[in-house]
């Protein structure tokens, strides 16, 4: 049996293009285990897949003062040990990593035990976690052409970014009773990444008895942020985090709200649907978001406001405008060539451990 760890984890960005690949790699005879932290999202998104979960200890690489700092990087050592001892027990003949800080530990023991590790990023600059994992790595799958040049030349490879099949198959109808809507308003759905945004969460709260004059709103506002005040709307219906639904009320969005997250862009993208980008700003991030932002509307597949222009005056006349040329949007989607990435990542993932295999035989 061919036997693959996966690893990544923090946020469902560095969890999801995973799964995207786990009905693939099935078809295919792999048979697949996955390493994660303790308490980040990746333990209840593998787990209830019925998927073999082996925690081990990370820590977070972080942009300010925190007396953890001091305290994380010994976790990562230990789970440096821990990935080791794992992957030692496990032999997997190679290990898929989606980045976040639980794979730099990962990364380290697969690599002290010769077995390949091939990374995967999403955003347009390679974040932190794959910038230290990248040494330890065979190859490294992009997402963005742009990202070619931040990569080494022997071991960057553009295959794009692998999205969920269920994603492409909602039902318009379904995602309307979901959301308790109806079908003659269209439909908002706002976003705010995996964790929900508290910045996106005023803004549009701001607005919305404005917004409720033209739209229905779906609202993602990540865990703990929902206000059971604001249930009184009809027409808004919020939502913590959205599971196995997000199919279906992706399929009753017609324009969406969104932070400027790699695969979420790229699912939009797949769906083509119209979109506003409000991108997380540098300070509270390396500013990666703002630079998928800018590739996408250079292809014309967005329109992007930033957090420092952002008003509500401006929100309002920005998201009726977006409505307003949707098709121009959904157009310029349509004629985007995008790649069956799930297929290219699984090649790259195959060609590394089969040359392994064969570097084994030599020995
Ligand atoms: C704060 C932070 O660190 N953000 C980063 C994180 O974002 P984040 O984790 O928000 O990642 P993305 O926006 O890229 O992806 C979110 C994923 O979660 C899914 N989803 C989201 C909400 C929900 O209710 N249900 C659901 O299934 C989306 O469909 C998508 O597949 O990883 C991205 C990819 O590396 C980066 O670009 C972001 O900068």
């Amino acid at each position: 049996m061919k036997r693959i760890v996966l690893t990544g984890g923090g946020t469902a960005g560095h969890v999801m293009p995973n799964l995207a690949l786990l009905p693939k790699l099935r078809q295919r005879g792999w048979e697949v285990l996955y390493i994660g932290s303790y308490d980040g999202m990746e333990r209840a998104l593998i787990e209830e897949r019925q998927i073999p979960y082996y925690p081990v200890a990370t820590g977070k690489f972080r942009r300010y003062l925190s007396a953890q700092n001091l305290t994380d990087p010994f976790r990562v050592i230990k789970g440096v040990f821990q990935s080791y001892r794992l992957l030692k027990e496990l032999r997997p003949q190679v290990v898929f990593s989606k980045g976040g800080f639980v794979a730099v530990p990962v990364t380290i023991g697969a690599w002290l035990n010769g077995i390949p590790v091939v990374l995967h990023e999403s955003d347009l600059t390679p974040g932190l976690a794959n910038r230290l994992a990248l040494p330890f790595a065979t190859a490294v799958c992009a997402t963005f052409p742009e990202t070619m040049k931040y990569l080494p030349e022997n071991k960057g490879v553009l295959t794009g970014n692998p999205i969920r099949p269920e994603l492409l198959n909602g039902s318009k109808e379904e995602g309307l009773k979901i959301c308790g809507f109806t079908p003659d308003k269209p439909v908002l759905l706002v976003m705010g990444g995996s964790l929900g945004s508290v910045t996106i969460n005023k803004l549009i709260r701001a607005i919305l008895p404005d917004l409720l004059l033209q739209f229905q709103v779906a609202h993602i506002c990540g865990q703990g942020n929902v206000d059971p005040n604001l249930d009184r709307y009809k027409g808004y219906k919020q939502f913590s985090f959205v599971g196995p639904e997000l199919p279906h009320i992706l399929a009753a969005a017609d324009i969406c709200v969104s932070r400027a997250g790699a695969n979420f862009l790229f699912e939009l993208l797949a769906l083509k649907k119209p979109h506003l980008l409000i991108p997380l700003p540098k300070g509270a991030s390396r500013g990666d978001q703002i630079l998928n932002a800018q590739s996408f509307k250079g292809q014309n597949f967005s329109m992007v406001l930033y957090e420092e222009e952002i008003n509500e005056t401006l929100l309002k006349k920005q998201i009726a405008l977006l409505y307003q040329n949707r098709e121009d949007y959904i157009k310029a989607m349509r004629e985007s060539n995008l790649a069956d990435a799930a297929s290219e990542v699984i090649r790259v993932i195959e060609e590394t451990a089969r040359a392994r295999s064969v570097r084994a035989r030599k020995k």
